[in-house]
């Protein structure tokens, strides 16, 4: 069926366009047709994957809407086909049964956008803006290297020579010229700002800005006016207007960091910003629009936040149209070693005695399990390079946990809960309340209700602190079956500052979770 543009009405895209639409439900595509024609494109329909397909093959299209669960594409047929013989033309998925394919699926398939039935017109029409405009500066774009090249060095601050990163590489080049909003997932220290910030240098607006909203720093009463700004007189103390975090980031890339921890009435209103890309700041009658790229950052599972209600299934597809999972550190192989050397350059002076790691120092660091990822690694290289005597840097050097890892014992083991390292009383110095050295190596000690900090005493200050302060919080958060809020209340702390505090010390609360 072939529609011809209707009269203008409402806002036309003066570059048009012609859009194949291929979906089971007749009404989706009347309706859909409507609504593109009068915003200028030219719309063909079809009922089947089948159809679709020889449509493709036949005729030029800019771009297509497609449902996933129709007849003949059980397989994703249509997907596969298109880009088989027309990579470059963008694919806005719809569907009603949704599931996110990996990122290099998503690539590989051409998806630029979910959207989610029963899908609100504005947002399709706003999605298929976006994604014919980002095809029309792709197509002066660089065409991105082919598979296997070696990427890592377009990505100093990335280091990883593992199959794994290079894979991450190959995504990041493939990802990064297009406007497709990207979802960074894995462990705590694996990395996921650096790549956000690689992300954003390979884009086609490295000089805009790279604005970071940390969703945990920010108190939920003031959320809103942070992101989206606000008017002079909107609430006591707002005494000049403010522009807010969001659009600070136009022209470039906003990145979101901890997105899990975003509460879910600050979810909706990202979802219309995200979605529309204009926003309405507190108090003011005027929408302000920006063009913005969104980046987001989580060591939450987020599809299991999903599930348990506490996450907005839309939004998630909605910035997880590409999906990053980043490896732990202990499933990159020989990069440890090359992290750990890197680290080390990074912090030698030139006239150093220091040369680098013993062999069995290597050992140690390739046996590790690193719960804290690469973030460990690098505060356990500088811990190192202090404590060094000699030219080589030893196991002796490291702390017990890692040290350990040469006697084939399990490094993350769960005295502590997860990423946290535990402390042998040898090592600290630690009594426990009869004066005896405490056998959990804990410089807390139970007394009855309350807890009771020993200090080690040949620690210097600072160091002996932050241990105290490290096993202050393994115990509330113990305690609080890693609940967040309900340990702040208790500290006395605000859930943001708590978070902070939590992000110092390289602590997983998710391991605390039962
Ligand atoms: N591949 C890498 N090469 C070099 N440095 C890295 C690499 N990955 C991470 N780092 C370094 O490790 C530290 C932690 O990285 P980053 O903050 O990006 O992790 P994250 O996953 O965002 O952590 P969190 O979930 O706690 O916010 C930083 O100092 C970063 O520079």
């Amino acid at each position: 069926m072939q529609r011809k543009p209707m009269q203008p009405e409402g806002e036309r895209d003066p570059m048009g366009g012609r859009i194949l639409i291929a979906d089971d439900e007749p009404l989706f595509r009347t309706t859909t047709a409507k609504l593109l024609e009068q915003a200028g494109y030219e719309c063909v329909c079809v009922a089947d994957a089948h159809a679709a397909i020889e449509k493709l093959r036949a005729e030029q299209f800019d771009l297509v809407l497609s449902d996933l669960n129709m007849p003949g594409n059980l397989k994703l047929e249509l997907l596969r086909d298109q880009q088989k013989h027309r990579r470059g033309v963008p694919i806005v998925v719809v569907t009603g049964v949704p599931s996110l394919p990996t990122a290099i699926d998503s690539i590989r398939l051409g998806i630029t956008d979910y959207l989610l039935k029963p899908v609100k017109l504005e947002d399709l029409l706003a999605s298929v803006r976006r994604a014919l405009k980002g095809a029309r500066g792709e197509r002066d774009a660089p065409l991105p290297p082919g598979e296997g090249a070696d990427l890592s060095a377009l990505f100093p601050n990335l280091v990883g020579a593992s199959p794994k990163m290079r894979e991450l590489f190959e995504v990041i080049e493939r990802v990064a010229p297009t406007k497709t909003n990207v979802l960074i997932t894995g462990e705590s220290g694996t990395g996921k700002e650096v790549v956000a910030q690689a992300i954003h240098r390979r884009s086609q607006r490295p000089d805009g800005p790279f604005q970071i909203i940390d969703c945990t720093a920010v108190p939920e009463s003031l959320f809103e006016s942070m992101l989206f700004g606000h008017a002079k007189g909107s609430f006591t103390g707002a005494v000049k207007d403010s522009e807010g975090l969001l659009k600070q980031a136009d022209g470039g890339t906003a990145f979101f960091d901890e997105l899990g921890e975003l509460p879910l009435p600050l979810q909706a209103k990202l979802l219309r910003a995200v979605q529309q890309q204009t926003f309405t700041p507190v108090g003011s009658q005027k929408s302000v629009s920006v063009d913005t790229r969104f980046v987001c950052a989580t060591n939450r599972d987020l599809a299991a936040e999903v599930g348990a209600g506490r996450f907005r299934q839309d939004l998630y597809y909605r910035l997880g149209v590409i999906h990053i999972e980043l490896p732990p550190l202990r499933e990159r192989g020989d990069d440890v070693r090359l992290l750990a050397e890197r680290f080390l350059k990074r912090l030698k002076p030139e006239d150093s005695p220091v040369r680098g790691f013993s062999e069995a120092a290597v050992e140690a660091l390739r046996r590790h399990r690193w719960p804290g990822n690469v973030r460990e690694l690098r505060n356990v290289v500088e811990r190192a390079f202090v404590l060094a005597r000699g030219e080589l840097i030893e196991p002796a050097d490291f702390p017990e946990e890692v040290r350990r890892s040469l006697a084939g014992e399990r490094s993350d083991g769960p005295a502590t809960a997860g990423a946290v390292r535990s402390l042998e009383p040898n090592e600290t110095g630690i009594e426990s309340s009869d004066g005896a050295p405490s056998e959990s190596g804990s410089l807390l000690e139970e007394e009855g209700a309350g807890v009771r900090l020993t200090f080690p005493t040949d620690l210097p200050r600072d160091e002996a602190l932050r241990i105290a302060e490290e096993q202050y919080l393994v115990h509330l958060l113990r305690e609080h079956d890693g609940n967040v809020s309900a340990a702040a209340q208790h500290a006395g702390l605000s859930r943001q500052g708590l978070h902070k505090i939590i992000k110092q010390h390289d602590i997983d609360v998710s391991k605390f979770r039962r």
